[in-house]
C-alpha cells in the first residue's frame, strides 16, 4: 500500500469542473485549479464566496456534486486527514483542557506530529502550557488552532481563517513563523484570509474567488506587475 506520509506529487490538489450544491446555495460553480507543490496559495474572497466550501473539500469533509478532485493524487475521503493538517474556521478546541493537554490530545492521532516544532513553536507564540483553553482569549485560541496545523509534517496545509481573531501587531509576528516554518522543499499551505495587507509578503499564488468561481489565480508577482499594485489594492480593483 501507498505511503500516505511519503507520497509526493508534484500536483498537490487538482480539481477540474467542480459544483457544490448546498440545498439551497450553489456554493462551487465550476472550479478548475491546480496547486503545485512548494507554495503559500492565498485563497481570497468576500464573504460567501466559497472559500470555506473549497479548503473543506480539499480537506475530504465537502464532497462535490460534480466534477473531479485529487489530492496527493487521489480522492479525498476519511483517510485524508493522515495527508492533509486543516485548520477550520470553527473553534474545535476542549475548554477544559491546557494548552499542553491539547497538544498532547492532537498528536495522539497523528504519526507525522513533530513534538519539537511544537514545542519551539507555542515558545515563539508566546502561550502558557498549564493555561486552560477556555481562559485563553481569541487571539490566544488562534494562535494554538495554528501550532496545531503547523506541526505536522504533512504535504497539504489547509488553513481557514488562521488570523481572525488576532490583532495586527501578533498577526505579522505569526506570519513570520508560517514563513519559518514552512517546509517549503515538500509542502503546501493553502490559506484563506481577509488580511489581504498583512498576508501579501507570504503569497507565492493568489487565487481571487467570487461567487463560487475562479475569478484570478496567478502568482503574486504577476499581479503585482500587472496591475501595478499591492494585492490589497488588487482585491479593491477586483471587488470594488
Ligand atoms: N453547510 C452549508 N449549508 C448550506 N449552505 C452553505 C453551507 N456552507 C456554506 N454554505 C453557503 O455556501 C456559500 C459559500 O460559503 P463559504 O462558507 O464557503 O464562503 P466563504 O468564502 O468561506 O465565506 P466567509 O468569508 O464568510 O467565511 C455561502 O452562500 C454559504 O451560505
Amino acid at each position: 500500500m501507498e505511503n500516505l506520509h511519503t507520497a509526493s506529487h508534484e500536483n498537490v490538489v487538482e480539481l477540474k469542473g467542480i459544483h457544490k450544491k448546498y440545498i439551497l446555495k450553489h456554493a462551487l460553480r465550476g472550479i478548475d485549479l491546480t496547486v503545485q507543490r512548494g507554495r503559500i496559495i492565498g485563497l481570497l474572497g468576500p464573504n460567501g464566496s466559497g472559500k470555506s466550501t473549497l479548503l473543506k473539500m480539499m480537506a475530504g469533509l465537502v464532497y462535490p456534486t460534480s466534477g473531479s478532485i485529487l489530492v496527493n493524487g487521489r480522492e479525498p475521503d476519511v483517510r485524508n486527514k493522515q495527508h492533509v493538517a486543516y485548520l477550520p474556521e470553527i473553534d474545535h478546541l476542549y475548554g477544559w483542557m491546557t494548552v499542553k493537554q491539547t497538544l498532547a490530545y492532537i498528536s495522539n492521532f497523528y504519526t507525522d506530529w513533530q513534538e519539537e516544532k511544537a514545542a519551539s513553536m507555542l515558545a515563539a507564540m508566546e502561550l502558557d502550557g498549564n493555561q486552560k483553553v477556555r481562559n485563553l482569549s481569541k487571539g490566544m485560541r488562534a494562535r494554538l488552532k495554528l501550532i496545531a496545523a503547523l506541526s505536522r509534517n504533512v504535504p497539504l496545509v489547509l488553513l481557514d481563517e488562521p488570523f481572525s481573531g488576532i490583532d495586527p501587531s501578533s498577526r505579522a509576528k505569526i506570519i513570520r513563523l508560517i514563513l519559518q516554518e514552512f517546509q517549503s522543499d515538500e509542502q503546501t499551505i493553502v490559506l484563506s484570509t481577509h488580511s489581504v495587507n498583512e498576508s501579501e509578503p507570504m503569497f507565492d499564488e493568489v487565487i481571487f474567488l467570487q461567487q463560487g468561481r475562479v475569478r484570478i489565480f496567478d502568482t503574486a508577482e504577476n499581479l503585482r506587475s500587472e496591475y501595478g499594485c499591492s494585492l490589497e489594492k488588487i482585491w479593491e480593483k477586483v471587488y470594488g
